[in-house]
């Protein structure tokens, strides 16, 4: 029973809503570099001049592909904000326990950043293919859904399926229910 139930909700998860979950997600595995780049260097975590770029860039983009800019802002905006708390625990766990900091400084300017904004372009593509399934009543259970199956599968820990779970508060213009 429980095998044909899990299977049902599959197939009822629509790629365009998963698509756009696996890009949140790692542009949330990606926080990981972006701290990695800042620790120890005095950066700040964050970047109010960049979080303005990222959004004219995305409210730019969104009326070129004929997607709602203010919507699509407000989703990148939780997209930023899930990328801080993610950067502020992995700071955290890095000051109490240094053994578990990172050995390596990935270059956030000519490394990391770039891979930031291909994600953004393939988030808004997403955003576009999403548009209908964004506004069914149904688009909260099957983003749910989808968020429990994409930690599940890369295993997620704690800091990071919250911050998934930030990242995904206005996709469907409503509260995501906790997983
Ligand atoms: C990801 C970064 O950290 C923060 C989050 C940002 C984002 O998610 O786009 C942008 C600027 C910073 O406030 C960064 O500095 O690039």
């Amino acid at each position: 029973m429980l095998v044909v139930t899990v299977l049902l909700l599959s197939v009822t998860v629509v790629p365009d809503i998963s698509g756009f979950v696996a890009l949140a997600a790692d542009r949330i595995e990606l926080a990981d570099q972006v701290a990695a780049a800042k620790w120890g260097t005095g950066q700040p975590i964050d970047d109010p001049p960049r979080e303005e770029q990222v959004l004219a860039s995305v409210a730019e983009r969104s009326v070129r592909l004929g997607i709602d800019p203010a919507s699509a802002t407000a989703v990148f905006r939780d997209q930023i904000e899930a990328s801080k708390l993610v950067q502020r625990a992995l700071f955290r766990r890095w000051h109490a326990d240094p053994g578990s900091r990172p050995t390596h400084r990935p270059d956030l300017l000519t490394e990391v950043r770039p891979r930031l904004d291909r994600i953004t372009e393939d988030m808004l593509e997403a955003l576009k293919a999403a548009e209908r399934a964004r506004a069914l009543p149904s688009c909260e259970r099957k983003l749910t859904w989808a968020a429990f199956r994409v930690s599940a599968r890369r295993d997620l820990d704690r800091p990071h399926r919250a911050g998934l779970h930030r990242a995904l508060g206005s996709f469907c213009g409503a509260q995501l229910v906790s997983w």
